[in-house]
């Protein structure tokens, strides 16, 4: 049966016609396919143990080997457009009091008021739709549990996983999205799971500074929708961040959290079969997830890393503690298919442990909290267009993700309260909820392209073929779709930006196919369907670790519950920002000069992409034009729920992650970090679970539960 749907790309080929593959019929064909083979779900993890439709070329602009220093000085520092862009800037324009429709009339309270009784909540009729043809009707549920956890994603199985092994407690996993797809499982497919059935496909607001060159002005935002969360769908990457990322957070008043006190949990989790395995103090063997090298290496992974070593970077394991260098990274895989939390906690526990039950397609709306104490007592949620009240005995735990927690947190009165005055939201506590918005940005408009040598393009049937190898190998999956192939072609730097000894520059490499991406930039990156592993070019794209921008998670003025969270990332709101990643550009374009790129012939095409044609290639001016237009990130969005002191008048929870004015409640999952890592953010998420899995047991069964 057919679960997963893809991002309907054929509405917008229709809008936008663009002569690329994936406005051709060959698009049909590869999209019904990859339906029909993995659209279900029967992914178990019981092991024994040259386009024709394109008529654009590019060309090399006469800017090409320019020496930077014989052109316009002018153009390589901040010139009229960087300037006019900040101009734009207005650091008033998200006042709480202008921006919300006062109309809005929802009270979560009567929420409260009305548990078994009748429901005066008026839910939007056309979002609550369900085998019931829309009428609302309000259950309690029968069970109460130990422990509601909100949200099935990296933090959220974790935490069913390790609160459940408690046999006497009984636990409760709310999940909004279905049960995890096995397109999912194809490590190379990571493309098609964006926009598609099991992505909230959220968008950022348009600004000044951010995404102006996408329609709208808006960027997609990323967040995984399914058992899994965004571990389904992210791109497998291993990687942990720096040691200074954790002795940061306990230096900023946060006991428990030093790099010393997270290393056990890092190794805890963790399942070893590479050589790294043989470092038994940086990693483990046994967790629950596998972690490997894809057994499919491409040239190109290859020769980008050997790039970085001919510039002087060491060959490392990048998930040590000072990760200065590069490598070919490790993967949450397992014998080439994706290891998503979901799979690694949950399904081998499911149907096992009689003390938790877990639903799907359940959306949490409100957490019933009594006004005069102050107490969580439970969790409303809608399922199928009936409303249903759960209850907890001990806590519930909100593990709702970077942009959902904040949102769920504020709809129940917990936030800025301005903010929840301006939509008649009474509030329970005033903390700055949805607040310390922070992500790693870079760009999606600097390529490279590769000529013959090394391109992987293939035929379409070549690719349909593909496909049907992967889904006929049994149980270990081999061959080009088996890997995420050069977007495992990882280097950390140092800008001289960078505050400490630490790196503040990561490089990811995504497979481009160069001419589709010049006939139309946009109509190509909102349409990207096809496998990783096919490409004649590269999107270098050079990632911000520690961006001092600040972004901020808003309520939907018109629609709270069902509405979208408004996102604004604020990117590049403090200059240096935009700066240090300038330098991160320049450091890319310098591989151009290794042997290993003049091997292989791999050059970066200088011809200035859209919007961007009236700046040099290459100038300060041109890159500044690069990550404003063409803004992207790679979806590790963090810090909404800060974790801090309770003198930190930011700090949304304590360094147990208990939410500051309210009983019985935490958050535990990526909005906690108070400061972004340096690295992939999905093994440091599972590693705050692990680590406040232990902090709750410590608590409620004093010590009994050590790593
Ligand atoms: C496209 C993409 C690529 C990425 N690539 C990598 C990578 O290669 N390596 C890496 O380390 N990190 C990567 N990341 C980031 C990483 O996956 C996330 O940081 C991590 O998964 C966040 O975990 P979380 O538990 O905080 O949230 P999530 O995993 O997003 O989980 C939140 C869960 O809560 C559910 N939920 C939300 N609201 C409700 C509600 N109201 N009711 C019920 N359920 C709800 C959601 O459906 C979701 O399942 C990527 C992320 C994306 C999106």
């Amino acid at each position: 049966m057919t679960t997963w749907l893809p991002t309907d790309v054929f509405s917008i080929c229709a809008e936008y016609p663009a002569p690329i593959l994936s406005c051709s019929p060959a698009a049909y064909m590869y999209l019904s396919l990859v339906i029909r083979l993995f659209g279900g779900v029967n992914y178990s993890v019981n092991y024994p143990t040259r386009n024709p439709y394109s008529s654009v070329q590019y060309t090399h602009s006469s800017s090409i080997n320019k020496n930077p220093l014989s052109s316009s000085l002018s153009e390589y520092y901040p010139g009229p457009y960087v300037n006019q862009a900040y101009s734009q800037l207005n650091y008033n324009s998200y006042p709480y009091d202008t921006h919300f429709d006062r109309s809005f009339n929802y009270n979560p309270f009567q929420t409260f008021d009305s548990i078994g009784g009748e429901s005066k909540v008026e839910i939007k009729k056309e979002k609550t739709k369900g085998r019931d043809g829309g009428k609302s009707r309000r259950k309690r549920n029968s069970k109460e549990y130990d422990f509601i956890i909100v949200g099935a994603g990296s933090a959220g199985c974790v935490l069913a996983n390790r609160l459940s092994e408690v046999k006497k407690w009984r636990v409760l996993l709310l999940e909004a999205g279905p049960e995890e797809p096995d397109v999912t499982m194809v490590p190379s497919l990571a493309t098609i799971l964006r926009q598609s059935s099991i992505d909230w496909r959220y968008e950022t607001q348009p600004e000044p500074l951010t995404c102006r060159s996408y329609r709208g002005g808006s960027c997609p935002w990323t967040r995984g929708k399914t058992m899994g969360g965004s571990s389904a769908i992210n791109y497998l990457v291993y990687m942990r961040g720096n040691k200074y990322d954790y002795d940061n957070w306990a230096n900023l008043g946060n006991p428990g959290w030093s790099y010393s006190e997270l290393l056990p949990y890092f190794r805890k989790s963790e399942n070893n079969r590479d050589v790294e395995s043989y470092d038994n103090y940086l990693h483990g063997v046994g967790g629950p997830i596998t972690v490997e090298r894809f057994p499919y290496l491409d040239i190109n992974t290859a020769k980008l890393v050997a790039a970085f070593q001919e510039k002087g970077l060491p060959l490392i394991d990048l998930t040590s503690e000072n990760n200065l260098g590069t490598n070919i990274g490790l993967s949450t895989s397992r014998d080439g298919r994706r290891m998503s939390i979901n799979v690694a906690y949950i399904k081998p526990i499911r149907d096992v442990r009689p003390n938790i039950d877990i639903i799907v397609n359940a959306f949490a709306t409100t957490l019933i909290i009594d006004p005069q104490t102050k107490m969580v007592l439970g969790v409303t949620y809608i399922k199928d267009g009936v409303t249903y009240n759960v209850f907890a005995k001990k806590e519930v735990i909100v593990s709702a993700g970077t942009i959902n927690s904040p949102k769920l947190l504020m709809l129940s009165g917990i936030g800025p309260k301005e903010h929840l005055y301006s939509l008649n939201i009474p509030v329970i506590s005033d903390l700055a909820v949805g607040q310390n918005l922070q992500d790693h940005t870079t760009t999606d408009g600097l390529i490279i392209a590769l000529s013959n040598k090394t391109s992987t393009l293939v035929s379409n049937e070549k690719v349909l073929n593909e496909l049907q190898n992967y889904h006929q190998q049994q149980p270990k999956k081999d061959g080009p779709l088996a890997t995420t192939n050069t977007l495992n072609a990882i280097a950390f730097i140092k800008t001289k930006y960078a505050a400490v000894n630490a790196p503040d520059i990561q490089f990811h490499f995504d497979g481009r196919n160069v001419e589709d991406f010049y006939a139309d930039p946009q109509t190509y990156l909102e349409t990207s369907i096809w496998p990783l592993a096919f490409y004649n070019g590269l999107s270098a794209r050079p990632l911000l670790l520690t961006p001092k921008s600040r972004g901020v998670i808003l309520l939907n003025q018109t629609d709270p519950i069902f509405g979208p969270p408004l996102i604004y990332p604020r990117f590049f709101t403090v200059k240096e920002d935009l700066d240090a990643l300038i330098e991160g550009l320049r450091f890319a374009v310098s591989l151009e000069e290794t042997e290993t790129f003049k091997s292989i012939g791999a050059h970066f095409v200088r011809v200035p992409i859209k919007n961007c044609e009236n700046h040099i290639w290459g100038s300060y001016n041109y890159f500044a034009c690069l990550l404003i237009e063409y803004t992207s990130t790679i979806y590790h969005p963090v810090g909404t729920c800060k974790m801090g002191p309770a003198w930190d008048k930011d700090a949304v929870v304590d360094s147990r992650l208990r939410v500051y004015g309210v009983k019985r409640l935490r958050v535990i999952d990526a909005s906690i970090m108070p400061e972004i890592v340096r690295g992939n953010t999905n093994i440091p998420t599972v590693t705050i679970a692990e680590r406040a899995s232990d902090m709750i047991k410590e608590e409620y069964l004093t010590k009994q539960f050590t790593v």
